[in-house]
């Protein structure tokens, strides 16, 4: 069969993958909200799974963060019950398994699935058990672990910070702040920022996605951040030249130096406006200056995609192999918030393997 792509989507998908940024409120099935929603009598905008698929991503397509956020109000209206969120949780450990997703950190906001009465360990307890079936019914092909969001338009912050520090041994690997940029800089939230750095625990910070340098370098700077959610926009920190020398000022050399990861999501990027086009994204400079950059969906109801298809995506716009696939894949495991043995046990036994044996 001819490659649709630079790579045969079936191998792609084949492919062993790490997912680092990809929120359980952004990737359900469009049959699953449909059912769920019908269970509770929540209104969606279109009653047909079809229908309602091409309703998000099209109602996603605005240009704009904050429009792209109100699409969340028919996801999580219907996410506010134990057995909806370990049905989500489980479809979601599923869906990444069949895609060749062997490793993946998965984040939601406890705080907005409260609305009918669940109590936020409610939330994880439920999301964990969804988990822990998902990984079962995969035969343990895919390790899966949460993170915890807060919302920055909200004041949960320090609370949601201790529940990931109560749920640490209980699948939680790691914190992160999410929702409008813009407005609500990360040094809003430092006293949680703290308090997880003196339990030397992990977190990532949505920065450099709906507003640019000062968001992350109070991410980087002042927070402490582990890794960037998105960072696209350290790229206003970088000047090339005519003869296409890149020149790269000081907060983009600490982002480098340091080896922070950045958690890049093509197509939702070019969905808020973080990015003009997949071909003109961001990600392929920073690869080329050796930037830790690493590929992830965000939003796979949203983009209606899958981390195979955002790999896809860009062997199709920069003519990227197996190579550069295994280098993207290796960066987001070694960036992962869990212990380096088990780390580097995916890389040699897993991930290495599997790309040392294709045909380059
Ligand atoms: O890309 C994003 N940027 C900022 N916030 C986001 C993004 N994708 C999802 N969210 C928000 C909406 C969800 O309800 C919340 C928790 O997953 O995080
Ligand atoms: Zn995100």
């Amino acid at each position: 069969m001819e490659p649709t792509r630079g790579l045969p989507d079936d191998l792609l998908r084949a492919a062993p993958k790490v997912l680092l940024h990809d929120h359980l409120d952004g990737g359900l099935r469009p049959a699953t909200i449909v059912d769920l929603a019908a269970e509770i009598g929540h209104e969606l905008p279109e009653t047909d799974a079809d229908a309602l698929a091409t309703w998000f991503a099209e109602a996603a397509d605005s240009g704009s963060l904050e429009r792209y956020l109100e699409t969340f109000a028919h996801t999580v209206g219907v996410m506010q019950t134990a057995s909806a969120l370990t049905r989500v949780a489980r479809e979601c450990v599923e869906d990444l398994a069949a895609d060749g997703v062997v490793y993946a950190e998965i984040r939601y906001a406890p705080e907005l699935h409260v609305e009918s009465g669940l109590e936020l360990e409610e939330v994880v307890a439920a999301v964990q058990q969804g988990f822990a079936e998902g990984m079962a019914a995969a035969g343990d092909r895919i390790i899966v672990r949460h993170l915890l969001t807060a919302m920055r338009q909200a004041a949960r912050a320090m609370e949601i910070a201790e529940l990931a520090i109560a749920w640490r041994d209980r699948g939680v690997a790691g914190f992160d702040i999410a929702g409008p940029e813009a407005g609500y800089p990360p040094t809003r939230f430092i006293d949680a920022f703290e308090y997880l750095q003196r339990e030397n625990s992990h977190f990532t910070i949505h920065a450099g996605e709906g507003f640019g340098l000062p968001s992350i370098w109070e991410a980087v700077q002042w927070c402490g951040a582990d890794r960037l959610g998105h960072g696209v926009r350290i790229v206003d920190d970088i000047k090339v030249d005519d003869a296409g020398v890149a020149q790269l000022g000081r907060l983009a050399s600490y982002v480098r130096d340091k080896r922070i990861p950045l958690e890049m999501c093509p197509s939702s990027n070019v969905q808020t406006g973080a990015a003009p086009s997949i071909a003109e994204h961001p990600l392929k400079l920073l690869a080329s200056l050796r930037f830790r950059v690493t590929v992830n969906t965000d939003n796979r109801l949203m983009s209606r995609t899958s981390l195979s298809q955002e790999f896809g995506l860009l062997t199709e716009a920069f003519g990227y192999g197996w190579a550069e696939m295994e280098w993207l894949t290796v960066n987001a495991m070694k960036s992962a918030f869990i212990p380096y043995d088990e780390r580097y046990r995916l890389i040699t036994e897993t991930i290495k393997p599997w790309y040392a044996a294709q045909v380059r």
